[in-house]
């Protein structure tokens, strides 16, 4: 069911007992301007929901405001049916919403285990940290390949992979991916992506991401909102937003 601007305005999508996150009529910005004018949103679980639009739309603004990064002026954030408006990044890891954030967080001197084990580094008990970093071995086979390699040694893929597997470390339920393609070639793209599918379809975390890579993230997405001029202009799948003559016209280039 795709959805044009003027069908949704206001709630864009009827909130369904299935999603782990809501954001409702949010507005949010920069130094007393909003740069969001009410932007409503949800987060099925279990599935990939992307945010796309053009550049200055205020995608990473939506992000940021999600997460706790920027002051929400009007509007609330829900997960799990509570309300999360305005808690700060660390409170949100421990209700199990995990970020990663679009710039490079690898420590390129420290090996892939090391890496890893980072993203708990909250627990003590080194016997759940081994055990954790072997169940993300398990989803990422190539890194159990280079456990002892330092990461500068990674492909950009296999760094993005180390990246997000360590995003996983504390077993959020939802993770937040701020252009996980960012600084990647096209295959590496699709690489990225087709791991993210099997990411979701092995452990069913939830994911939402923002990305400039339309067509790439719209083509794996459940579920996909356009941001324009801080508002959602479409909702839809991503392959009935991709189908989208007026979406393709727009903002997409009326790409192939
Ligand atoms: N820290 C900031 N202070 C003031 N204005 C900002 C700040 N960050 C972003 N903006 C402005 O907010 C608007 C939306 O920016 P935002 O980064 O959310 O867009 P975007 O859709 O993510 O764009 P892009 O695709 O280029 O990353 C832009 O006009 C931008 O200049």
């Amino acid at each position: 069911m795709l959805t044009s601007e003027s069908e949704t305005r206001g709630a864009q999508r009827p909130r369904e007992d299935g999603d782990i996150l809501t954001a409702h009529d949010v507005h949010a910005g920069y130094g007393g301007f909003d740069i969001l004018q009410g932007i409503t949103l949800a987060v099925p679980r279990h599935q990939i929901t992307c945010i796309v639009g053009p550049n200055g739309s205020g995608k990473s603004t939506a992000f940021k405001a999600i997460y706790g990064l920027i002051k929400i002026r009007l509007g609330t954030v829900d997960f799990e049916g509570q309300n999360i408006t305005g808690q700060r990044p660390q409170d949100l890891l421990k209700l199990g919403i995990a970020m990663l954030p679009q710039l490079s967080t690898v420590f390129p001197g420290l090996t892939v285990e090391e890496n890893l084990a980072l993203g708990m580094y909250v627990v003590r008990d080194k016997r759940r940290i081994k055990a954790r970093i072997d169940e993300i071995f398990d989803l990422f086979p190539r890194l159990r390949e280079r456990r002892r390699q330092h990461a500068s040694t990674l492909s950009g893929g296999e760094r993005r992979a180390l990246e997000i597997g360590r995003t996983l470390m504390l077993d959020p339920r939802l993770v937040l991916l701020d252009e996980p393609s960012v600084g990647l070639s096209p295959n590496l793209v699709s690489e990225v992506f087709a791991q993210l599918v099997e990411l979701k379809e092995e452990t069913g975390i939830s994911v939402l991401m923002v990305e400039q890579n339309a067509k790439s993230a719209l083509s794996i997405s459940d579920l996909g909102y356009v941001i324009q001029r801080g508002r959602v202009s479409h909702t839809g799948s991503g392959a009935e937003l991709l189908g989208d003559p007026e979406v393709r016209h727009s903002f997409l280039g009326g790409m192939d």
